[in-house]
């Protein structure tokens, strides 16, 4: 089945025209393998990084064919930047060259009619209708406890009284279903739009439930921007007062692609005590200025050892590196979290400690950093506002 539907994707993309109007996207070899699962179909298009914009409609052709075919349910079409092979971040496109300056031509005149106006308009980031405020949460490297902050977090913000929602961003390994013991499909409200899975209360979309766990990781990098855009707005979030998003662990191109798409009203990054880790926390920091999104605030994770036996508080990573170094560059503490065997069991078991033991040191350690980073984002907010309008007269 999945290899019949292959082929009638490809002889319908094999109709669509290349972005010079010469030749087609598929002999042109702007087309990387097309990827079939369960009615989902997932390709990228190869064009030149600067011109990703300006062909944005050729990617909706190619998707629009592609959804008319029988047996396809959904397509994510994304268009991928030329990006040699072994490259740093390591995901993205396939290795694949991007036509050259002479196969792209000029764009033709309705697309370059588009495109100017397109680059006439400053780059906009529609708000998500219903959400009132979407929070990423990032860590400069993986392993770092970056989803069981998310997790805590969320519930954090829940506890301080805010409707919230949790969208699970993280390509490397989505972990939110099993921090919230859910899984399955969203199941469809009405047309495309998805109602989200449920956890403790907190709504929750995941790359997990749209990406097969055993899809090659070659494979979600170019998925990566339908899928969130779906996820941010094909999914009937309801009214929240914060949406907070999983972000892939590093600093990438998706990483810093996804904080160009989202409307972001800030960020949180975790990091733990360690230098590297620090190092990365800055990487981190770096990417969302870069992207104009104000960084809330440094979490520093697994920051002290509080032995269950002795009761002593144990400095095993040189404890304090996150807060001298949020200091140093002027970005607000929120606050630290012990490294703590029920912190990991509950995280693992799918029961975060904010819900597992409300009463505990620990939750409030999670509904204090909660409060800062609203706290932060309430400050931020007024300050736009407050900036004074120039008029000349
Ligand atoms: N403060 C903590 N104390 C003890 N264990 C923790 C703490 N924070 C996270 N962990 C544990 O560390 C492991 C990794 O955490 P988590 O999955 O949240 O990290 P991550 O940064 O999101 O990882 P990845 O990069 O793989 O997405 C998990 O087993 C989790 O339970």
């Amino acid at each position: 089945m999945s290899d019949t539907i292959k082929q009638a994707v490809m002889e319908r993309l094999s109709k669509v025209k290349g972005p010079d109007l010469e030749g087609d996207i598929v002999s042109l070899g702007l087309v990387s393998d097309v990827f079939v699962s369960d009615g989902r179909v997932a390709f990228s298009i190869t064009v030149p990084a600067d011109r990703a914009k300006e062909l944005e409609p050729l990617r909706q052709a190619a998707e629009k064919v592609v959804r008319e075919v029988e047996g396809v349910e959904t397509a994510m079409v994304a268009l991928t930047a030329e990006r040699a092979a072994g490259s740093s971040t390591g995901q993205g496109a396939p290795a694949r060259p991007a036509p050259s300056k002479a196969q792209m031509g000029n764009v033709p005149p309705p697309m370059a009619a588009r495109a100017k106006a397109a680059e006439e308009q400053p780059a906009q980031k529609p708000g998500v209708p219903g959400v009132k405020r979407i929070i990423a949460v990032a860590s400069g490297k993986g392993g770092v406890g970056k989803s069981t902050t998310t997790a805590n977090l969320a519930l954090g913000f829940q506890a301080n009284g805010l409707k919230v929602g949790v969208l699970d961003a993280d390509i490397y390994g989505p972990s939110i279903p099993r921090l919230f013991k859910v899984s399955g499909r969203p199941e469809p409200v009405s047309g495309r739009i998805l109602k989200p899975l449920e956890g403790y209360g907190v709504k929750v979309m995941s790359m997990g439930f749209m990406v097969e766990e055993e899809t090659p990781m070659i494979w979600r990098g170019p998925m990566v921007i339908s899928a969130l855009t779906q996820m941010l707005r094909e999914v009937a979030w309801g009214e929240l007062d914060v949406l907070v998003v999983d972000m892939p662990p590093g600093t990438g191109d998706a990483q810093l692609t996804m904080a160009q798409q989202v409307p972001l009203a800030g960020s949180v990054i975790v990091s733990t005590p360690q230098d590297l880790a620090l190092i990365d926390a800055r990487k981190g920091l770096n990417m969302f200025r870069r992207v104009d999104v104000p960084v809330l605030g440094i979490v520093e994770n697994m920051s002290y050892f509080l032995c269950p036996d002795c009761g002593g508080r144990h400095d095993i990573f040189g404890h304090g590196g996150a807060r001298a170094e949020a200091e140093k560059l002027g970005v607000p503490f929120l606050g630290e979290v012990p490294l703590n065997m029920q912190i990991r069991e509950t995280s693992d078991a799918g029961t975060p400690v904010v819900v597992s033991d409300p009463e505990g040191a620990h939750a409030k350690v999670y509904r204090d950093i909660a409060a800062k980073a609203i706290a932060e984002a309430d400050r931020y907010e007024a300050s736009s506002r407050q900036a004074p309008a120039i008029v000349y007269e």
